[in-house]
């Protein structure tokens, strides 16, 4: 099995120190996850949202508080409900937001790639690792010529391995998938450099010629101060994959994309995506942001 079964080793990250001051929800029982969640009263769309950016609010806080500030950023997450229940609004708003998950726009793209044509043909299966999986179904119905592994850092049901992507052992899974999904994933990420890590690391486990989903709510691109879809490009381009598609509407609520891993990254050290750069002005901006970092020698050596 390709993933690291020493799962969930201390982070450094900040929902962990979150984690650890939050013993009893971590060490709840696990329940599978049926597919109908119970709305309940406050199971809106719109109810999910709030809670989601709340959540994202105090993730964000959470990675710089110290001492009081800390405790009570701490204490403001566990009345909101935690991980938990914020996995739970996602599901919510992966079902009635978007008419659907993610999901479906990659497995369109791979059949448009003739991907699902494995089987005919006789060859393995494609080795998919979806990251932040909130549901452990979301591709039952490709099993054919798909082989996917769902990992988050919360586990939601038995077939989702509790694992943080940033901590997986890089020389075991160097090159092993054939494509990784990142839905919703980087903007939960509270830090633009771990973002940025989370891209590089991702580079690292595609194997060449493989694929690289990403999925973001559409105003981390058309409405955030730091980021447009061509910096995106960029930024995307300079870690070495090269965009296949794009697809959002006006008045939309999401952004996928889907790139192809170049087999070495180009022109990295010349590029200057270390620091943050305005490049839309005015008042009611968001700050996502990504952010690389320079990879040491022996790092540029191995990719
Ligand atoms: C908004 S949900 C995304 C759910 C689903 N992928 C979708 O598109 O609707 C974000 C999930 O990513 C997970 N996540 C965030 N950082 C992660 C990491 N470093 N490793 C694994 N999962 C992570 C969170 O625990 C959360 O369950």
């Amino acid at each position: 099995m390709l993933i690291d079964l020493q799962v969930h080793r201390l982070s450094t990250t900040s929902l962990t120190v979150w984690i650890l001051a939050m013993p009893k929800v971590y060490r709840r029982r696990k329940r599978p996850v049926t597919l109908v969640e119970n709305r309940g009263t406050s199971g809106t769309p719109r109810a999910s949202r709030t809670v989601i950016r709340k959540f994202h609010r105090l993730l964000k806080q959470q990675k710089s508080a110290r001492g009081d500030t800390l405790a009570n950023v701490n204490r403001e997450i566990e009345e909101l409900g935690g991980l938990e229940r914020y996995q739970r609004m996602s599901c919510i708003g992966q079902g009635m937001d978007r008419g659907g998950g993610s999901e479906k726009v990659l497995i369109e793209w791979m059949k448009q790639m003739g991907w699902a044509d494995r089987k005919e043909k006789g060859e393995r299966r494609h080795r998919l690792l979806e990251v932040g999986a909130v549901k452990p179904d979301n591709y039952r119905g490709c099993t054919s010529w798909l082989d996917a592994t769902a990992i988050d850092l919360r586990s939601r049901h038995p077939s989702i391995l509790e694992q943080d992507f940033l901590l997986m052992d890089q020389s075991r899974h160097r090159e092993a998938w054939d494509v990784i999904s990142l839905s919703l994933v980087l903007n939960f990420v509270p830090d633009g450099k771990d973002r940025g890590r989370m891209l590089v690391q991702a580079h690292s486990m595609i194997r060449p010629g493989g694929l690289c989903f990403l999925a973001l709510p559409l105003p981390c691109v058309n409405n955030s101060r730091y980021m447009t879809s061509e910096r995106m490009g960029e930024l995307m381009d300079a870690v070495g994959f090269s965009r296949l598609e794009e697809r959002w509407r006006p008045g939309g609520k999401m952004i996928y994309w889907l790139y192809r891993r170049r087999p070495t990254p180009e022109k990295w050290a010349g590029k200057p995506f270390g620091k943050k750069e305005v490049l839309r002005q005015g008042g009611s901006r968001n700050n996502f942001h990504i952010l690389l970092q320079r990879p040491t020698a022996a790092a540029s050596e191995e990719s």
